[in-house]
């Protein structure tokens, strides 16, 4: 036989090898997962060929039983899967079996092989997929033929897993992919019939594809070796070895939680077990049957907003698409499940999805499902919610300016941390927050700043401390954007500390407000000095009630942009008008007390400058102009 012209060595991609490499240094439990992501992979072909064939008649090629057989040959040491789905054309192997698609995986994998090496769970986080097939076997090869394409343009692809892989044009009769796997020495127990159907049975029952493997005559086993050699042509007899019906079709009493968490792995490619999933079957004006999954851990591309989301979409029990995002808003990309509709047409695409409006009934069903399950955790599972709020808490924010139907709803989910424990653990939720409310209380206050430790030291809080009211201490990136969206919840307000008039509602007392107006007036050349001289910088100064051991501080005035907002816009290159503040000075503060409308002008300046720059720092961290500020400091201190 001459060699083939058409053969090619390529190398992998650098991520693939890196996790190639990873997989099979570090992966030594659970080895056997690469059976289940392999018959993943078939199910998932099985899937898209159905789809195809809607619209391409030939695809069937008079073989519709779309099938997996699993068979092992102990002579050969070699354990081969294969389907007659969708199957791959050249091009696709190409781009399927030599890359990684999903972006941030490089710096993921970078990450991880630096610190945790021998975390399988993390790696499992992207889903390894076809590459498991390295963590058994030697050498892979795949044989595939696309539906719809002759015999002679299938492809053979052959990889040891160490950096290449070969492909080559080969004639293959039968529609589908085979994978080959020749066995490492070592993993040959993946060759025995009862731990091939043990795998099966705990992976793959709830796939709705038949998984079939040779019939065992524990009989005639020695019988049958003799009739091969002596030539005889065998006909193997195949049996289904799994349960073969979709999980979603099932009674939901006939499903066991291991069932339904396969399945959430078999459509999420995550390793971890799901946190919660909800099961619904409704008939009626709308018939669709819906399994949504909350997933424990976030992925490590949570943030990237490209990163496909949704679910997968089924209409009549036929595959339609994965990652079907038109049922899930953003803010609940976290979700993954299966959506199989009855209304929708089996010719629906993305675009008619976009105005359908059988898909946002569905939406809004899905949306209610979602949160009701987030409601029945928080208030059965506080341990669990917690972990859910601790991963996902920043991602569900974003909903109360994405979703204002459900704002009261999510601001009931969202859990701060407060000036009730000092702590950063974000545990406090509204609802307990009003429980402790004083009885003359009539807001929620809150602060928000860009860490903790700034946000819990904030001049802002003394009147409060002191006064014994609770505050939320919010100090999340989106906290300043997303609040702005909550403006109540139930009957009571939210108000930012920060943010206009000190307004303690029935808790002021008469004499407070007395003796901050007559401080004013007896003070208004001082006041109006430091107004002269701080010019542009501040909308006004005014003597403040809410200090109580700190000389100032720095007010947003109401309605205007708080200095951080102003940052962050600036930051992310928005044009940002100034935000200008309120300064607001304690009288009873040494500092201020010695402040005299007669000193020097240059002290004088020096010392309003330095008091309203220590204001400004402690509200957000950062001065425009910090060396002027030392200068101003080690001159005073000189003296
Ligand atoms: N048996 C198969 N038949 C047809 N195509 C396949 C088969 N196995 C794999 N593929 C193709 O190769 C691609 C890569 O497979 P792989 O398992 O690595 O990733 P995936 O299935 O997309 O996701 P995951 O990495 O989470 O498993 C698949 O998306 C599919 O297009």
């Amino acid at each position: 036989m001459s060699e083939t012209v058409n053969k090619e060595t390529h190398s992998f991609q650098t991520e693939v090898k890196q996790l190639l490499n990873l997989m099979i240094h570090s992966l030594y439990s659970n080895k056997e997962i690469f059976l289940r992501e392999l018959i993943s992979n078939a199910a998932d072909a099985a899937d898209k060929l159905r789809f195809e064939a809607l619209s391409h008649d030939n695809y069937f090629e008079n073989d519709s039983e779309l099938k997996i057989r699993i068979t092992a040959d102990k002579e050969e040491g070699t354990l081969t899967i294969a389907d007659n789905g969708i199957g791959m054309s050249r091009e696709e192997v190409m781009k399927n079996l030599g890359t990684i698609a999903r972006s941030g995986t490089a710096e993921f994998l970078e990450a991880l092989s630096k610190e945790q090496k021998s975390d399988s769970n993390l790696i499992g986080q992207f889903g390894v997929g076809f590459y498991s097939a390295f963590i058994v076997a030697d050498k892979v090869e795949v044989r595939t033929r696309r539906a719809g394409e002759q015999t002679e343009e299938a492809v053979s692809w052959i990889s040891a897993g160490e950096g290449e892989f070969t492909i080559e044009p080969l004639d293959k009769e039968s529609r589908g992919t085979e994978i080959i796997l020749h066995l490492k020495e070592e993993e040959k127990e993946f060759l025995e019939p009862w731990r091939l159907r043990s795998i099966i049975g705990k992976y793959s029952d709830h796939i709705s594809l038949p998984v079939e493997m040779e019939k065992v005559d524990t009989g005639n086993m020695g019988q049958e070796e003799e009739e091969k050699e002596e030539d005889e042509v065998v006909v193997p007899e195949f049996e289904v070895v799994n349960k073969a019906t979709a999980l979603w079709t099932r009674g939901k009493s006939d499903i066991e939680e291991d069932e339904y968490k396969e399945f959430y792995k078999h459509i999420s490619h995550d390793f971890n077990e799901p946190l919660v999933w909800s099961h619904n079957k409704v008939e009626g004006k709308q018939e669709y049957t819906s399994l949504l999954y909350l997933p424990k851990k976030a992925p490590f591309d949570l943030w990237n907003r490209e990163k496909p989301r949704g679910v997968k979409l089924y209409v009549q029990r036929v595959f339609i698409m994965d990652d079907a995002e038109q049922f899930l808003p953003v803010y609940l990309r976290m979700v993954r499940g299966v959506l199989d509709s009855n209304d929708l047409p089996l010719n629906v695409s993305r675009e008619i999805l976009q105005d359908s409006s059988a898909t946002q009934t569905l939406r809004n069903a899905c949306v209610k499902r979602v949160l009701s399950m987030l409601e029945k955790l928080a208030k059965s599972q506080k341990e669990d919610y917690q972990g859910f709020w601790d991963e996902f808490g920043s991602v569900l924010k974003e909903g109360l300016a994405e979703d204002h139907s459900n704002r009261e709803k999510i601001a009931g989910l969202m859990r701060f941390a407060s000036t009730h424990e000092n702590t950063d653990v974000q545990n406090v939720s509204l609802n307990e927050y009003v429980e402790r409310m004083k009885p003359e209380q009539d807001k929620i206050y809150y602060l928000v700043a860009d860490n903790f430790a700034t946000a819990k030291n904030s001049p802002h809080l003394e009147i409060y401390r002191k006064k014994g009211i609770e505050v939320l201490l919010l100090s999340d990136r989106i906290d300043e954007w997303a609040m702005g969206y909550l403006t109540e919840f139930g009957d009571k307000k939210l108000q930012a500390v920060t943010h206009g008039e000190l307004d303690l509602g029935g808790l002021e007392s008469e004499e407070d407000k007395q003796a901050v107006e007559k401080a004013t007036e007896e003070n208004s050349d001082l006041i109006e000095k430091m107004k002269t001289f701080l010019g542009e910088k501040v909308e006004d100064v005014k003597i403040s009630a809410r200090l109580d051991e700190s000389p100032a501080c720095v007010v947003s005035s109401d309605g205007g942009m708080s200095l951080q907002m102003a940052r962050m816009l600036k930051a992310a290159g928005q044009p940002a008008p100034e935000a200008k503040p309120v300064f607001e000075i304690n009288i009873d503060h040494q500092l201020v007390k010695q402040l005299d409308a007669d000193m020097p002008q240059e002290v004088f300046e020096d010392w309003v400058a330095l008091l309203f720059d220590q204001a400004v720092l402690a509200d957000s961290g950062q001065l425009e102009d910090p060396s002027a500020f030392t200068q101003r400091l080690n001159r005073l201190l000189m003296k």
